[in-house]
């Protein structure tokens, strides 16, 4: 194999906000480790998305997930780059011909943090009435169905923007995934949730590597990367999300544990307005997470019955 050199370095497409920074350069140290390179063996090309530069409108109503890989996954199959780094959790849940997204690294703490400059612990603390910002539907509608006395407000932009908008006033509290926070390396902005109490987002916490299918160049650097458990748990998960056509549209949560050679999927399905909710899960083996994904969706779909996703775009 064609070793990656500092003259002619491998080439690691990200996003340019700076957790994608950070999770492209945390790449890259795994990449020198794994083979015993210098850093200058790796360069780091950041792509500005659709998704970023659009900042004054909900996402979903300009195209959702995908706006934040297109650019990206172009500069992949134009030969570009040679590898891209996402957040699992905002991929669509198929990649277009040509790529593959198989390569995940050991997953950081899967748990949504709940951020307030009050005292309040979580969200039965907040008093009654009071506004909670968001931009995810799920965690929109999981804090209805928790308490349905609360406001809930579109809250976009990075970590900074959404804690000037809590200095602001704009909202008593907000939610931002811990994985973010700790890469970012303030983990104590946010109080982590229990996924019993709050089920994460499919993916969260899941740094995924996508390549030319038929780059074996690219897919023999990534092999060491892997994480096998990282992999056989969001194998169940996205097999759940897949099977549930899950869009920008549909409020969805799901996570699955492993424990030994057992696998335990927990999921989630709600109304964007938190009148009706739907949760359950699937115990079985390691290997069998794409089957109890299918079986978990399928079973959620018939206790919510036809129509609970009629709201859809
Ligand atoms: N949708 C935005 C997004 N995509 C990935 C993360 C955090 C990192 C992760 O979950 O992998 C976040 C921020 C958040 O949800 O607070």
């Amino acid at each position: 194999m064609d070793m990656p050199s500092p003259d002619a370095p491998f080439r690691i497409g990200t996003r340019s906000s700076v957790l994608a920074m950070a999770q492209a350069r945390e790449t890259r140290e795994r990449l020198m480790a794994a083979h015993g390179l210098p850093e200058a063996a790796f360069e780091l090309i950041p792509i500005s998305t659709a998704g970023d530069r659009i900042q004054d409108r909900a996402l979903r109503e300009v195209g959702g997930k995908g706006l934040f890989t297109k650019e990206i996954e172009e500069a992949i199959l134009l030969g570009r780059i040679d590898i891209a780094v996402h957040s699992t959790k905002d991929m669509p849940n198929e990649q277009p011909a040509g790529l593959v997204l198989d390569c995940f690294l050991p997953r950081e703490d899967v748990r949504d943090g709940f951020v307030t400059l009050g005292e309040e612990g979580g969200l039965a603390d907040l008093p009654e009435g009071a506004v909670v910002g968001t931009s995810s539907l799920r965690r929109r509608a999981q804090v209805i169905v928790r308490r349905p006395d609360l406001r809930v407000v579109e809250f976009r932009g990075n970590v900074q923007t959404r804690l000037r908008k809590l200095e602001d006033g704009v909202a008593a509290a907000t939610f931002l995934a811990m994985a973010g926070l700790r890469r970012l390396g303030h983990p104590e902005t946010a109080r982590p949730i229990d996924p019993g109490d709050m089920l994460p987002a499919v993916a969260q916490g899941a740094i995924g590597i996508e390549r030319r299918e038929d780059d074996a160049r690219a897919r023999a650097l990534l092999a060491p990367l892997h994480d096998r458990a990282t992999g056989l748990r969001l194998a169940a998960e996205r097999a759940f999300l897949a099977r549930l056509d899950g869009s920008c549209e549909t409020p969805i949560a799901g996570l699955a544990d492993l424990s030994g050679d057992r696998l335990r999927l927990r999921g989630e399905i709600l109304a964007p307005d938190g009148t009706a909710h739907h949760a359950g899960e699937e115990e079985g083996a390691a290997g069998d997470g794409p089957e109890m994904g299918v079986a978990l969706a399928e079973r959620l779909l018939s206790a919510a019955g036809p129509g609970f996703f009629d709201w859809r775009g």
